[in-house]
């Protein structure tokens, strides 16, 4: 009956459940009571005009209707709890399953990322859980409910009076028909809706973040005309769809009251040959809607819960995707002892590395080494790796061959957490969380205090900027960081890195021109930094990298120098040939920039 039922899925899903089993079990005990309840109304109709009205006999009567009375509370409070407790079930199965999902996707390798559209994840945590909550769980709620009361009427009816209730069920097949051609339409009409909201959307949010780049550049015209096609698209199949469901309406709407009519018209004969009674007729007809509003329901039900599975799917998928660390023979703590509690080295031999397996090479046989205390400068045109090494590093990619090691141990062997605790790494495109100064700095850890924060951001010479802003610490940043400069965000992420206590400092160095104010703290801060620490740096300015202890020069791939500055510049190969093109191979030329 429907297609695509997958029971995996549904385990999957009930193993979610299980801790709130309690609430489900009580709300399907309310079941059988909600068809009782259903069920003794219009038999306790029957009596009250059979028995009592229309034979005058009126001692008893206030029992039956007090009964009634009862009868209408208990369905009401029984359909209630039916709801709210499988309602409560399902939204709190829904909550661990969003939680475990989200914890999933900060898991997942940085190549999931890179395949995968952001919004394609968005959506599954937002829509597809929905699409869960609102088609699967109150689908099948409403449809159990409703098939289980229907059938149970009808059976009710043909016992009391089975020619009455041919009538009723003549009618069946051409209204499921009837019904099942609209729901089509309607199905079809839905899936333009979504896919015409879900494209809007799409826009919209690109809109959204490019929003300066539309004022800049005037198009806010072109933007809207656009916008304004894919909404009149949503409200086109909106507006079909609205006939649609208005059409089913009247249809079953007319059929209920047409049964009336040939109910009335077949039972009155019978009721004056005293073949029927007139408590049954009037039963029967008090009944029609109950019997062919869950009809009408029934197909809709039905596409809903296909139209879940979908989701269900696309959840599944989320739930298979390999995590970083699944299949990797990882060193246990223990059997690492303390190995890394300091950091000692970081050797690459001859290590090569791809994006994908049908990408090209992006590194090519890089070896160097790098150890505590020193600093090791990478230099290259654009495109030539230098990121691709740090990413490495930081382990967002594991899948290099040859091998890095640090302190001697490999490090794809190593979880994230006990590799990365020694490093921190100051980013070009750092990102800003709308939270207090402070928070950017120390990231919320609750071991960082106040003053650890401000000590890294004297550290870097962030102190003094950050005193002047209102509110200092505490001014709160928007728009990943828009209410600063590019050189203050630089500098809060320099004091970031501090704060996070890494041994090596991994820099991405700035390409981004600031003021020059700013541009002086941070190269003071960057030069304090290659004083006191160990440094790998993808440094773009002569004066950043002229003291480190080696200088690896990349190009396409390859290391194809390495030295520190003077060996370099006699050498007078690539390296020098770099600063011949930024127009100062002098040693005076401070401001020169690299690449
Ligand atoms: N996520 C990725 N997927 C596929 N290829 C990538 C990815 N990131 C980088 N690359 C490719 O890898 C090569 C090296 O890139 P990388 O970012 O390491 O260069 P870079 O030397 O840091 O350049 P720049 O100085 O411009 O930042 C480039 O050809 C780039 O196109």
């Amino acid at each position: 009956m429907i297609k695509g039922l997958d029971i995996g899925y549904i385990r999957r899903f009930l193993q979610f459940a299980k801790p709130y089993k309690t609430w489900g079990l009580i709300g399907v005990a309310m079941l059988p009571l909600s068809i009782a309840t259903n069920l003794l109304f219009p038999w306790l109709t029957i009596q009250i005009i059979d028995d009592y009205l229309s034979v005058g006999e009126y001692d008893g009567l206030p029992l039956l209707i007090g009964l009634m009375v009862g009868v209408v509370v208990v369905n009401y409070i029984a359909d209630s709890c039916y709801s709210y407790f499988l309602r409560k079930t399902g939204q709190f199965t829904l909550f661990d399953i969003r939680m475990v999902l989200f914890g999933r996707i900060l898991k997942l390798p940085r190549t999931y990322f890179d395949r995968t559209p952001t919004g394609v994840t968005l959506s599954r945590l937002t829509s597809d859980l929905e699409a869960i909550s609102d088609s699967f769980v109150m689908g099948v709620l409403s449809m159990v409910r409703d098939l289980i009361n229907t059938i149970a009427l009808i059976i009710l009816m043909l016992a009391i009076d089975w020619k009455l209730t041919l009538i009723v069920l003549t009618v069946f097949p051409p209204v499921l028909y009837i019904t099942k051609l609209i729901r089509n339409k309607l199905r079809s009409m839905y899936q333009i809706t979504r896919s015409a909201l879900a494209k809007g959307t799409g826009y919209l949010q690109e809109c959204l973040l490019g929003v300066k780049t539309v004022q800049l550049y005037g198009a806010e015209e072109e933007v809207e005309r656009r916008y304004a096609d894919y909404t009149q698209e949503f409200l086109h199949a909106q507006l079909k769809s609205n006939k649609y469901d208005a059409v089913l309406f009247s249809v079953i709407t007319g059929v209920t009251t047409i049964t009336i009519g040939l109910i009335i018209w077949y039972g009155s004969g019978k009721v004056v040959q005293e073949a029927v009674t007139l408590g049954v007729l009037i039963a029967f007809i008090n009944n029609m809607e109950k019997v062919f509003v869950p009809l009408r329901d029934f197909t809709g039900q039905i596409a809903a819960i296909q139209r879940s599975f979908a989701a269900f799917d696309h959840i599944d998928e989320l739930f298979q995707e390999p995590l970083e660390e699944d299949g990797r023979n990882l060193i246990g703590k223990n059997d690492l002892g303390d190995r890394l509690r300091t950091f000692e080295s970081l050797e690459f031999r001859d290590v090569s590395f791809r994006y994908a397996d049908d990408a090209p090479w992006v590194l090519r046989n890089v070896s160097f080494k790098l150890d505590k205390g020193h600093q090791l400068a990478l230099v290259g045109t654009t495109g030539s790796g230098k990121s691709t090494i740090l990413r490495l590093i930081s382990k967002v990619y594991q899948d290099y061959e040859g091998s890095i090691l640090l302190n001697g141990i490999e490090l794809s062997s190593l979880s994230i957490e006990d590799a990365m605790h020694l490093f921190s790494l100051m980013q070009q495109d750092v990102y800003l969380f709308d939270e207090s100064i402070a928070f950017n700095i120390g990231l919320g850890k609750p071991d960082i205090d106040r003053e650890q924060i401000r000590e890294a951001a004297r550290y870097v010479y962030a102190d003094g900027f950050i005193q002047t802003l209102p509110g200092g610490y505490d001014m709160e940043l928007d728009g990943n960081g828009g209410n600063l400069s590019a050189g203050q965000t630089q500098l809060i992420s320099f004091a970031r890195a501090v704060a996070q206590g890494g041994q090596v400092i991994m820099l991405d160095e700035a390409t981004s021109s600031v003021d020059s104010v700013t541009e002086n703290l941070i190269q003071r801060a960057i030069s304090r930094l290659f004083k006191d620490r160990t440094v790998i740096a993808i440094a773009h300015r002569l004066s950043t990298i002229r003291h480190s202890d080696t200088i690896l020069v990349l190009d396409q791939g390859r290391v194809v120098e390495q030295g520190n500055h003077e060996q370099l510049l006699a050498q007078n190969g690539v390296y020098a040939g770099l600063l011949q093109q930024a127009d100062d191979p002098d040693e005076a030329g401070e401001e020169v920039v690299l690449s």
